[in-house]
């Protein structure tokens, strides 16, 4: 078999290229979201990465790889947070492979969101899936949301700047923000360091990967707060956007 037939099959080789090997049930849920997602996009148009490598590799793999720590502790308890979840990656992907973890999902999008709770029920994971249908400038400065989650993460969501500014004041004091960056570049840490001075939050760790199969390159930033985040952020909804922090 070529490596890219290998990559295109949740099989052996994908896995040893993770690191982490799923259990036969997670592996069906994987195998059900995928069906799950090739239903709902005909209705709502959820992601067009859902075939093959597209979603072995660009959707499942991608979602998986920055979190070896945690899949090595898949059943300790966590709070996790997926901003604009879109359709549930990294989110839902995380729900399976993480069993001890509740994974709050947050996107703006009713379609969305709803596609995301029936998937969510197709999969048996709503005892652990929570998902809100409000953007993430609401979701940060709710009491039931703000500093109460130990990892925050968005992926394809925004600036990395813009995303800081949702993540940080949803963490606990010992709780990490997780970005999901294609491309990063010194200027772009430059951009993130003046936006992390007025959330008193700190760049604990980057990561850089190479996707299988020539998928292209990936980049995991990791920030926590040093001091409690203050309360002015998030802005209210679009400020983040329109007016970065630190621009
Ligand atoms: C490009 S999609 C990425 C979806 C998914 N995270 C992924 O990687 O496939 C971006 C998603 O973020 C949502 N989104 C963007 N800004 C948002 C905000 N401020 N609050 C909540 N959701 C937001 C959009 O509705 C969209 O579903």
């Amino acid at each position: 078999m070529s490596n890219q037939a290998c990559f295109s099959n949740p099989g052996p080789e994908l896995w040893n290229a993770l690191g982490w090997h799923p259990s036969s049930e997670q592996l069906e849920q994987m195998i059900a979201l995928q069906a799950l997602l090739r239903q709902w996009n005909a209705r709502v148009n959820l992601t067009r990465l859902v075939e093959g490598g597209d979603y072995w590799i660009l959707q499942v793999f991608d979602s998986l790889w920055p979190l070896q720590s945690e899949l090595q502790n898949a059943q300790q308890p966590r709070r996790c947070i997926d901003i604009g979840s879109g359709g549930g990656f990294p989110g839902l992907v995380l729900a399976i492979a993480l069993p001890g973890a509740s994974i709050t999902l947050v996107d703006s999008v009713g379609r969305k969101t709803a596609a995301l709770k029936a998937m969510a029920a197709k999969l048996g994971l709503t005892s652990r899936v929570t998902v809100r249908s409000e953007r993430a400038e609401l979701t940060g400065q709710d009491h039931c949301c703000r500093g109460l989650f130990d990892l925050a993460m968005a992926r394809a969501v925004s600036t990395a700047p813009v995303v800081a500014e949702y993540l940080v004041p949803l963490l606990k004091p010992s709780g990490e923000a997780l970005l999901f960056r294609g491309h990063w570049s010194p200027n772009d840490a430059k951009d993130l360091a003046k936006a992390l001075r007025f959330l008193q939050a700190d760049l604990i760790k980057m990561e850089r990967r190479e996707l299988p199969d020539n998928r292209g390159v990936r980049h995991q930033l990791r920030l926590r707060a040093t001091l409690p985040c203050p309360a002015t952020f998030p802005r209210p909804i679009g400020v983040p956007a329109k007016n970065p922090l630190g621009s």
